[in-house]
């Protein structure tokens, strides 16, 4: 048992500016100090407003330039190799929203150095379970999202998500020896690194999908992304089942709020109601079980936010006081145990019916025959001296077998004996041959080999052409082409990925993924094969538009193009696309390099075993290496060594370019999701337009700035609003939403506003919210910006006050008088209307 506090680490958010509110100090016990210093003024509200420093101890605080893979070496590292050894563990992220938590615990979504703790230590426990080839280990994995007390499956294969409340419900259980147990949330095997970032990428879209401005998900909701292991050595009946559960916890400004967390933090509870909330029943073990368990505190360190931050550091102190007791969780495996068992018993009885001399006169079955005839055979082929013939003290089976050795005796063909030589050349022969039939059977053990290889190929590409499947790349053997060749083929087809495109296909064969066995298969449905589900994930992480915006009318979709066309997020998204290009073309190129290697070793190993060969003939049977030998052999180990590396960096451009693809799904997701938001963004503002303030209602949305659109009418014929407005209609002639052009009006009058610029301009604004970067929620006083309720767009109150202050109409100055723009506004409708008719009427004004 390892008894042990909670570890706690610090992390620094980065910031702009300097913001001089806080100091590192490392502490000469090896710890770090994070020290913030809080101006009178600014502690106004705060705990305490008479401090202005506040000192907390961590293991180490992680500063604002900190690596995400200093936060892996540092922090996760400890935790995975104690859960490899058997213990369980649980890292997971505290502070508030906006403050890197996900950054940390997922990673960013922008660059695969970006990667967070997950997928590393996916990364890691796969490289470490070929560092122990002794053991066997299969891998699970769970992903649950906590929101509003409810659980969410994000890893559910049966449901399409478009929100939330799609997935299925996860139920807490708990049974006679208050265990947790978690009904509905499925378990999927992952047989190595591919199929676990796999499902991780899908978890992720899920959860990005089903986040609605509603839900704000990733701000109120938890999610714990669970790594089930287990491990035996090879050949034994004990096993070690571990959990790494690895949680990005909502905001802290929202958890604090709960009860379980004041109960924490509170120095004088020592009754943690761990009931009251599904996150700490899941994760009681974690909080003073049996666990391993370390907190990352996030904080962001800009002025507004240092409340929340020293909230945060006080929590993880508390924290730092629970203790656990992390036990190793080794069992015996019930079936192997009682299959070891079994053939104790069947030993027992038959030495105890010797012992007592009573034996079975029944017949023996087919399945003990043919047993005892392989036990014959290998018995006969054992070249030990020492061997044994061992069959149990049955009489039947050893009369049985004892005829067999007979009717094999009787049947071997009987040999001349050789003729006699003389003493001394029988001496020189027998040494003579003792070299050649070493050679010879060596010989003949390479061939075998050779065409055990053969004939195993041949069966598998004769199996497969009969399934019409395509040849396996096989990056472990050299036959990289398919390999490469699917990666471009990807690359030409990503964005509508093939439904059911098998990538395991593409996984390069992993001895161990073989050994590897599902424990949770049935939770899994009994109709899933491991390729459906592979073929159902597949088709999850490709999210499509109708997923998550519906059937969109032909003006909706226009909008759309248009919104995709000013994307703030483009630049990123071209960005991720251009390295996915670059890493597409240095995959093909290193495939071509690594097939090229391939065929230099395999010359290289020809011309030395010729070399060899032609040796031994000529009579050298001299064990050194001449020098022609020794620099073929060198070439040989030299090109083994360039392709393996090459191979390596194969290997691992191959999960880069799956993390990009993941990017790129995510930020097609984003686009959607804003587009979304900021459609609905349109149709609240238009609802909520006042009916008999038309100047509001007209200049909600601004003119592109420079645009020649003040000479145009102030509405927007392409708002959706548009046309919902009485006012508005009774003021312009009706047009009408039209699927040509550009534009959605039908007319080609000049006081026409054109979809295109209400949407630039509109669009700029929602990309001014998005880039301000300023984490607090928009100030509910600017209710005509306000995004609808709970979404997590960053609102800056400066954009809103300057689009409420118009000061001119198509040309005409605004007085700021109601009644007098109200009149003004009037008269340019009217204008614009009387244009349109002349135009429709083909009269020039
Ligand atoms: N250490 C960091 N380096 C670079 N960018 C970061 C870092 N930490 C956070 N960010 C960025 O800050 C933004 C907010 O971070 P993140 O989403 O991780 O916060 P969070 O604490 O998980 O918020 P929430 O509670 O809303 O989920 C993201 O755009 C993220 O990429």
């Amino acid at each position: 048992m390892v008894k042990q506090t909670i570890q706690i680490f610090a992390r620094v958010k980065p910031t702009k500016a300097k913001t001089g509110v806080y100091d590192l100090e490392d502490r000469d016990d090896g710890s770090s100090q994070l020290t913030f210093f809080i101006p009178k003024e600014l502690a106004a509200g705060l705990v305490n407003n008479k401090k202005e420093n506040y000192k907390f101890k961590f293991e180490k605080v992680f500063d604002q330039k900190c690596k995400q893979e200093d936060i892996f070496e540092n922090v996760a590292k400890p935790v995975i190799d104690n859960v490899v050894k058997g213990y369980n563990g649980t890292i997971f992220a505290y502070g508030q929203t906006g403050s890197g938590k996900t950054f940390t615990i997922t990673g960013g979504a922008e660059k695969y150095s970006q990667r967070g703790i997950i997928p590393r230590t996916l990364s890691y426990i796969f490289e470490m379970y070929e560092k122990m080839p002794e053991r066997e280990f299969s891998t699970n994995i769970s992903y649950l999202e906590i929101y509003n007390e409810n659980g969410y499956d994000l890893l559910d294969p049966k449901h399409e998500a478009s929100k939330l409340e799609d997935l299925p419900k996860v139920a807490l259980m708990e049974d006679e020896g208050q265990n947790i147990h978690l009904k509905n949330l499925s378990i999927h095997p992952a047989g190595n690194e591919e199929d676990a970032l796999n499902l991780l990428f899908l978890g992720d879209t899920n959860r990005m999908i089903a986040e609605t401005p509603m839900n704000q998900a990733s701000t109120r909701s938890h999610c714990i992304f669970t790594i089930h292991l287990m491990s035996k050595e090879v050949g034994s009946a004990t096993v070690r089942r571990s959990k790494l559960h690895l949680v990005d916890l909502a905001g802290s400004e929202r958890v604090s709020k709960t009860g379980v967390i004041v109960a924490l933090s509170e120095k004088s509870r020592s009754h943690i109601p761990y009931r009251n909330s599904m996150m700490t029943s899941v994760l009681r073990d974690s909080l003073g079980g049996n666990c391993m368990t370390t907190m990352i505190a996030t904080c962001n360190v800009e002025k507004p936010n240092i409340d929340e931050s020293v909230s945060t550091c006080r929590f993880a102190q508390r924290v730092a006081m629970i203790k656990n007791d992390a036990l190793l969780n080794e069992e015996m495996d019930p079936r192997l145990l009682a299959e070891k068992l079994k053939k104790e018993v069947a030993l027992l009885k038959e030495e105890l019916a010797m012992a007592t001399g009573e034996q079975r006169s029944d017949d023996l079955t087919e399945n003990e025959i043919s047993r005892c005839n392989e036990a014959v055979d290998a018995y006969i082929e054992d070249k030990d001296g020492q061997a044994v013939l061992n069959i149990g003290g049955d009489m039947r089976k050893i009369q049985l077998c004892y005829s067999i050795l007979k009717t094999k005796l009787l049947s071997r063909p009987k040999e001349a004996p050789p003729p006699a030589k003389p003493p001394e050349e029988e001496e020189e022969m027998s040494h003579y041959d003792k070299m050649e039939l070493k050679k010879l059977q060596h010989l003949l053990l390479q061939r075998d080999n050779e065409i055990n290889i053969l004939v195993n190929m041949l069966k598998k590409e004769k199996k497969r052409a009969a399934e019409g499947r395509p040849s396996k790349s096989d990056l472990g053997n050299g036959h990289v082409t398919t390999s490469s060749a699917k990666l471009s083929s990807r690359d030409q087809n990503r964005g509508e990925r093939h439904k059911g495109q098998d990538r395991s296909v593409a996984t390069p064969p992993d001895s161990r993924a073989h050994r590897v066995q599902s424990r949770d298969q049935s939770s899994l449905g009994e109709s899933d094969s491991p390729n459906q589900l592979t073929s159902r994930r597949q088709k999850h992480h490709t999210v499509t538009s109708k997923q998550i915006l519906g059937d969109m009318s032909v003006g909706r979709q226009q909008a759309f193009e248009i919104f995709k066309r000013d994307y703030h997020e483009n630049q990123q998204i071209e960005g991720n696309k251009n390295q996915l290009r670059q890493k597409y073309a240095e995959a093909k190129k290193l495939g071509e390099l690594v097939n090229k290697e391939r065929d230099v070793i395999n010359k290289s190993k020809t011309q030395l075993e010729h070399y060899r060969v032609q040796k031994a003939m000529q009579g050298d049977t001299s064990q050194t290496m001449d020098d022609t030998e020794s620099d073929l052999k060198d070439a040989l180990d030299q090109a083994k060594r360039s392709y393996k590396e090459k191979l390596a960096r194969l290997k691992s451009l191959k999960t880069e370019t799956e993390h990009l693809q993941h990017y790129l799904e995510r930020s097609k997701v984003k686009l959607m999701k804003d587009f979304e938001f900021w459609w609905a963004e349109q149709m609240s503002q238009s609802e909520q337009q006042p009916l008999h303030d038309p100047i509001k209602s007209a200049w909600r949305t601004p003119p592109p700035s420079g645009s020649s659109s003040t000479s145009h009418s102030a509405i927007q014929p392409g708002d959706p609003g548009y046309r919902r407005s009485p006012v508005r209609a009774a003021q312009v002639p009706p047009l009408e939403l039209t699927a040509s052009g550009s534009t959605f009006v039908k007319s080609s009058s000049t006081d026409q506003m054109s979809l295109n610029s209400l949407s630039s301009t509109s669009i700029n604004s929602f990309n001014n919210y998005q880039n301000s970067g300023y984490s607090q929620l928009t100030p509910a006083s600017h209710v005509s910006h306000q995004p609808p309720a709970g979404h997590k767009s960053h609102h800056s109150s400066k954009d809103a006050t300057s689009e409420s202050h118009q000061t001119s109409v198509a040309g005409i100055q605004l007085t700021g008088d109601a009644e007098v723009d109200a009149n003004i506004l009037a008269f340019v409708k009217a204008r614009s209307a009387a244009k349109q008719l002349a135009q429709s009427k083909n009269i020039t004004s």
